[in-house]
């Protein structure tokens, strides 16, 4: 396998945390928190200048917003740092906590892949997990139902997690299957249980071609099709050259209105407008499960990104379980608990299953 550079710290990578500074005067300033952060709901406002349709986006929001994944001083991360995981505590250190709230209750874990499973590397296509976290993931997989839920294309992931006794939910929860093998909390034959976006199929390759086409001139640009939805790389190309980037994926979009744009870790997604995402995702696997009415299930969903806050918005709505994002930075989140890179997510994985195994 071939070694490449894995990036530790993202700054505050595209996320959920805007630096103020980094408005431009052309997009309306939400209100800020003492702390300087943008609240979620302000964000949405935020979301709203990167509208692609209608004709009133600005590719200098788009790029203001790309921007966001600079990093504030150190002195000033260290305190917000702090005061963040006061409010959203170690999952390691919690553990004791988290698994006395479970009891008498089944467990199901929803697990995002990228940033979460595997470590956040320059290529997405050499984004592997290691054989630790698979075999981790393997016995957890047969302590508790377990599903991983990513942006990437179903196949794909499948290809890097490469356990068949897992359900999948791809394409950012828009192609869910079933367990193939070996898993005793399989509720129907392997198929595909969902697919809410089919007919986008043609729009979906007709739009990745165009981009892959215009795209090409930005060095660095890498187009992904994950097969209901797209993304467009930008970690590898220079910050100069993103306003051209945000042009050219603007100047394709704008005939599209039935796509939307959304951010993740250095990349700008693309999927249709459907009313479908991880969260809605997650609800439909605990239906398929025999979940869905339940009083005594416990749901935790662990994930490192923005079109996570999806799920981790459901669990707490529900009041059910519980979300953890993985972040060595303050973002902000719904999720209850954090742990800081995969290394941490693959140790509390651990712990559950020693937990389970002992517990009986
Ligand atoms: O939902 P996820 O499983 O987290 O997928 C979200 C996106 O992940 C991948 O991109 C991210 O990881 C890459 C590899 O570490 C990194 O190079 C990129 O900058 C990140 O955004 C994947 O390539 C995308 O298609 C997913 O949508």
């Amino acid at each position: 396998m071939t070694k490449q550079k894995v990036v530790v710290a993202d700054g505050i990578d595209m996320a959920v945390v805007v630096p103020p500074a980094l408005f431009s005067a052309e997009v309306k300033k939400p209100p800020l928190m003492p702390n300087g952060y943008i609240t979620m709901n302000k964000k949405k406002l935020l979301l709203q200048n990167l509208e692609i349709n209608g004709g009133t986006t600005r590719v200098n929001a788009w790029v203001e917003s790309m921007r966001a994944s600079s990093p504030t001083s150190n002195r000033k991360r260290t305190q917000d740092q702090s005061t963040w995981m006061d409010r959203h505590p170690s999952a390691l250190n919690m553990f004791d906590e988290i698994t006395n709230a479970s009891k008498g209750k089944q467990i199901v874990m929803f697990l995002d892949y990228d940033g979460t499973l595997s470590p956040i590397v320059d290529d997405p296509d050499r984004a592997y997990m290691s054989d630790a976290m698979r075999a981790t993931v393997r016995k957890l997989a047969g302590c508790f139902p377990t599903a991983i839920v990513s942006g990437r294309c179903r196949d794909k992931v499948y290809n890097f997690v490469k356990l068949a006794e897992l359900y999948y939910a791809g394409s950012h929860g828009m192609d869910i299957r079933g367990p193939s093998k070996g898993s005793k909390y399989k509720k129907s034959p392997p198929s595909v249980l969902c697919q809410p976006a089919s007919e986008y199929l043609p729009m979906i390759d007709e739009v990745y071609g165009l981009l892959m086409e215009k795209t090409k001139s930005t060095p660095g640009a890498k187009v992904e099709n994950n097969k209901f939805c797209l993304s467009v790389h930008f970690r590898c190309v220079e910050e100069k050259k993103w306003s051209e980037l945000a042009a050219q994926v603007r100047s394709v979009l704008k005939d599209y209105p039935k796509l939307r744009l959304s951010q993740g870790r250095k990349v700008l997604e693309i999927r249709p407008t459907i009313k479908w995402d991880k969260g809605k995702a997650l609800e439909f696997l605990l239906e398929s499960l025999g979940y869905a009415n339940c009083t005594d299930v416990f749901p935790i969903y662990i994930g490192d990104d923005r079109t996570d806050e999806d799920a981790f918005m459901v669990l707490k709505e529900r009041g059910q379980g519980f979300g953890i994002l993985v972040s060595k930075i303050p973002k902000d989140t719904s999720a209850s608990y954090s742990l800081q890179e995969p290394s941490e997510v693959m140790d509390f994985l651990q712990r559950l299953v020693d937990w389970k195994r002992h517990s009986w």
